[in-house]
């Protein structure tokens, strides 16, 4: 296909994305506005992470030496967001750009225990998040899911606060919180440090999914599946264990795949040598997605375009991709439905333009 209508293609099929973090949403721009209006004093050009300017931190972004060297401006940025508007604009501004680049349906991430270390109440995390979703699904038609994040490098007993601040509000029984993930710092915490807490959420029916197989070996993706996520984040490593690989394409759970994360990240040299003609030639399901787009260059349909470049596949494969990320979403049947045919009508119309 030409690749101008390849392009077009790739735009208008309809996405699900399952990957991103709302606070990886937070652009250059944003965090010195922000800094701005609620006088909020960033590190200076000497401190380390160092913020000088909007392109000086645009440049320092290309260049990351791991996840951890990321995760230190990615954690830095987050003070900037105060209030309970500075939640819903930044969410509403990720799905404006979503929404443009043909995302139907959006789960999102969110780390609350690092707010509420800086003081951040949950409920004004929690509501301006909440309303930046009701937005979207309101204005733009998209439907929403919001994903509450334990992370990796605090105390156990912080991810333990929020989860029980989180029951006893009942946000998991009435729809404001739809499941947990965990996420920060892969290699060094205990693999299993979220046990308990996992047992508990599976107990009570709560969806969970885990970060796992980024810079972790595939013994980080066997743990989370053991301690009940049914759907791994990244899991580009799963390509190093052939049995798990074959359990996991056995039992259809779902890869969370961020290609020019992984790029930025040094997890792969080069969008060629992330996995996904192995991913599809094992029948290991997986979607596309973006993870931190305001630093790491790109949002969904970039991600989708760089994995075209690498891989050129075929429309049926794509048309795959996308109803394979539609079946990973957490959505009812008839939602998942409506989405397929979706798919179905814009395959068949471009399979129809180019015949
Ligand atoms: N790529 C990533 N890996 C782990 N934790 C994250 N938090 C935000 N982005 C992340
Ligand atoms: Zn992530």
């Amino acid at each position: 296909m030409a690749q101008s209508h390849m392009h077009d293609f790739l735009k208008g099929l309809p996405k699900c994305e399952h990957h991103v973090h709302l606070e990886g949403c937070l652009t250059p721009e944003l965090i010195f506005s922000l800094a701005k209006k609620n006088n909020v004093k960033l590190p200076s050009p000497q401190d380390n992470p160092a913020y000088e300017s909007v392109q000086t931190l645009e440049e320092r972004y290309k260049h990351f030496s791991s996840l951890d060297d990321f995760l230190a401006f990615y954690f830095q940025g987050m003070d900037v967001l105060l209030n309970e508007s500075d939640f819903a604009d930044l969410a509403w501004a990720y799905f404006q750009k979503a929404h443009a680049d043909g995302v139907h349906h959006a789960e999102v991430f969110f780390d609350p225990q690092v707010h509420q270390n800086r003081g951040i109440p949950y409920d004004t995390i929690v509501a301006g998040f909440v309303a930046g979703c009701k937005r979207a699904e309101r204005e733009l038609g998209l439907s929403t899911r919001l994903i509450l994040c334990f992370v990796r490098h605090l105390p156990v007993d912080s991810a333990r606060k929020v989860y029980e601040e989180a029951l006893a509000k009942n946000h998991f029984e009435t729809d404001t919180i739809h499941g947990l993930g965990w996420s920060s710092t892969e290699v060094g915490p205990p693999k299993d440090m979220f046990r308990e807490l996992y047992d508990s959420a599976r107990s009570k029916q709560i969806r969970l999914t885990a970060h796992a197989g980024e810079e972790g070996d595939p013994s980080y993706i066997s743990t989370a599946l053991e301690l009940g996520a049914t759907r791994i984040d990244h899991g580009i490593r799963l390509i190093e264990d052939p049995v798990l690989l074959e359990q996991i394409a056995k039992q259809g759970t779902m890869l969370t795949v961020c290609p020019l994360s992984n790029v930025r990240l040094r997890c792969v040299p080069s969008v060629d040598k992330v996995p996904i003609r192995k991913f599809l030639d094992a029948g290991v399901k997986f979607s596309i997605n973006s993870d931190d787009p305001a630093y790491f260059g790109g949002y969904i349909l970039d991600n989708y375009l760089a994995v075209h470049d690498a891989f050129q596949l075929a429309v049926a494969e794509w048309g795959l991709i996308a109803k394979n990320s539609v079946m990973g979403s957490w959505i009812d049947e008839a939602r998942k439905e409506e989405l397929l045919r979706k798919i179905d009508e814009h395959v068949l119309k471009y399979e129809a333009l180019l015949a």
